[in-house]
C-alpha cells in the first residue's frame, strides 16, 4: 500500500513574476497537513508574494504571472476549471494589518457564510459563536456582538480576522505576519491561538521574528532573493542550518 499522503500544499518549479520582474525562483516547498510552516527571510525576499501565490490572492495584480505548479490535496489550484471563491474558502487568509469591516462583532465573522448563501439564522448565530470561541475572543465580545468591530483593541481586531477567516471551516490558514502591528500580550495570544488551530488546520505564516518562528513553528523555510535556500524542522534550521546564508540570517549577520 502506498503511504499515506500528508502532504495539504506543494510548490513545484514555482516562478512568479511581476510583469519583467522575477520575484520567486524555482520553489519546490510542501506543507504537511496539520503543521505550522513558518516562511522567514529579509525584507524583500517574496515570502509575502509565495503566501500571497497560495490562494491566488496575486491574480489581483495586473502584469503577474505564475509557472510551474501548486496543488492543494494533489489538484493544481491554478487550473482553469478551479473556482477562485472555493479556493479562497479552503484556503483562509489573515493579513499584517487587522482588517475588520466597519461592521458589527457579529456581521464581520458571519459575512463569509453570507457571501457563500447561507441563510439559516440559527446555524449563522452558531457558527459565530463556535468561531469566536475557536480565536480565542469569545468571552471578551460576548456582550458585545452587536457594537461596531472598529471598537475593539488591536489585539482583538487580530482574533477577530482570524473567526472570520475560520467561519467558513477552511483548510488551510495563511498568516502574512499576523501579530506584526500588536503589543507583546496580544502577540502572545496570537501565538497560543496558533498552537491551538493547528490542530485542525494547516498553518503557513510569514514572520519577520526569528523568535516567533522558533516559538509557533514545526518546520521553518528560509528565503533570500527570491529563493527558497532552505528548509528544515525549524529546531534543526535554527541549530544546525545546513547552508552559509540561512546561518549568517538567523545569527544577525544580515537582514
Ligand atoms: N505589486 C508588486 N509589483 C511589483 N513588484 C512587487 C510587488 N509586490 C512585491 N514586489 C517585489 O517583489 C519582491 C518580493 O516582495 P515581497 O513583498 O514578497 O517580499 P517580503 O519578503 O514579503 O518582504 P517584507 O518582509 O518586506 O514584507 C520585492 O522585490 C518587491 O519589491
Amino acid at each position: 500500500m502506498p503511504a499515506p499522503n500528508n502532504i495539504k500544499m506543494e510548490a513545484r518549479k514555482l516562478d512568479f513574476y511581476y510583469s519583467d520582474f522575477k520575484a520567486l525562483m524555482d520553489i519546490n516547498l510542501e506543507f504537511q497537513k496539520f503543521q505550522v510552516t513558518a516562511l522567514i527571510g529579509p525584507s524583500g525576499c517574496g515570502k509575502s508574494t509565495f503566501i500571497r501565490c497560495l490562494n491566488r490572492m496575486n491574480d489581483l495584480i495586473p502584469g503577474t504571472r505564475l509557472e510551474g505548479s501548486l496543488t492543494l490535496d494533489n489538484e493544481d489550484i491554478y487550473d482553469p476549471k478551479v473556482d477562485v471563491v472555493d479556493l479562497r474558502r479552503k484556503v483562509g487568509m489573515v493579513f499584517q494589518k487587522p482588517n475588520p469591516f466597519p461592521k458589527t462583532v457579529f456581521e464581520n465573522v458571519a459575512y463569509g457564510l453570507k457571501v457563500n448563501g447561507i441563510t439559516d439564522k440559527s446555524f449563522i448565530a452558531e457558527r459565530v459563536e463556535t468561531s469566536l470561541r475557536g480565536a480565542a475572543l469569545w468571552d471578551e465580545v460576548k456582550d458585545r456582538l452587536h457594537d461596531n468591530a472598529l471598537g475593539l483593541s488591536g489585539g482583538q481586531q487580530q482574533r477577530l480576522c482570524i473567526a472570520r477567516a475560520m467561519a467558513v471551516e477552511p483548510e488551510v490558514l495563511l498568516m502574512d505576519e499576523p501579530a506584526s502591528a500588536l503589543d507583546p500580550i496580544a502577540t502572545q495570544k496570537i501565538e497560543e491561538l496558533i498552537f491551538e488551530l493547528k490542530k485542525n488546520y494547516t498553518i503557513i505564516i510569514v514572520t519577520h521574528s526569528m523568535q516567533q518562528a522558533a516559538r509557533v513553528s514545526d518546520m521553518t523555510a528560509f528565503f533570500y532573493m527570491g529563493k527558497l535556500i532552505e528548509v528544515d524542522r525549524t529546531e534543526t534550521l535554527f541549530t544546525r542550518p545546513r547552508n552559509k546564508q540561512t546561518e549568517d540570517y538567523i545569527t544577525g549577520r544580515f537582514g
